[in-house]
């Protein structure tokens, strides 16, 4: 099980300086959508070049044109790239694919999927690497959460990684362990911790020994 630090309510500065504090504690480093939105694909290139060691993940929730956003984001140094769950079935292959030739990998993003269980098993079967459940931030304002959603693609998904996202703290990182992802994305429960070395260290030590 490894553990992503999802970098969103930054700029690129800031998200160099939040990785420094955090480096040794997570596996993966995220450059979120609303950095992509407000900086572009050189925040990925950027951070990448800052800590060449880390898996980078360029969250550009992709919904179209899918082949050619994951190339630029593997030219800019992306290792991951994700694409969104609702896409078409033609955009995902083209993402595979495009991935497949760049030697990067693909997390689907099951954000606003409404048939978990149907949709896992077609994205199983069409080959990304990870299938990621989550609940946006518009969604965790109103309560929700994505443990359910986890057991249900943990039961029916044969051969792909499974992640989760969505509002995990120290305190409900152990509900989430217990259902054994194989990744767990982590953002303000670390961005906002008052001790984000500490925290990150903490949450680490539980994912890798759960
Ligand atoms: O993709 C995202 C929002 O769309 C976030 O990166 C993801 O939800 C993780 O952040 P947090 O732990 O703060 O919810």
């Amino acid at each position: 099980m490894k553990l992503q630090l999802a970098l969103d309510l930054v700029d690129i500065s800031g998200a160099i300086d939040t990785v420094k504090q955090v480096e040794q504690h997570i596996d993966i480093v995220e450059i979120g959508t609303p950095v992509v939105i407000n900086e572009g694909l050189r925040a990925v290139k950027e951070v990448k070049a800052a800590f060449p060691h880390l898996t980078v993940l360029a969250d550009l929730k992709i919904m179209d044109a899918a082949g050619y956003e994951v190339g630029q984001a593997a030219a800019a140094g992306a290792d991951i790239i994700t694409i969104l769950g609702v896409a078409e079935d033609e955009s995902i292959k083209g993402a595979v694919e495009e991935a497949k030739k760049q030697g990067k990998e693909i997390l689907v993003d099951m954000i606003a999927v409404k048939d978990i269980e149907t949709r896992a098993k077609e994205l199983d079967a069409l080959g990304v690497d990870y299938i990621c459940v989550h609940t946006g931030y518009d969604l965790q304002a109103v309560g929700k959460n994505s443990f359910e959603d986890l057991a249900t693609i943990k039961r029916v998904v044969k051969n792909t990684k499974t992640a989760v996202a969505g509002g995990i703290k120290l305190e409900t990182l152990p509900e989430v362990i217990e259902q054994h992802p194989d990744l767990v994305i982590v953002g303000g429960g670390i961005t906002g911790a008052d001790d984000m070395a500490a925290t990150a260290r903490e949450m680490h030590d539980l994912v890798q020994k759960g």
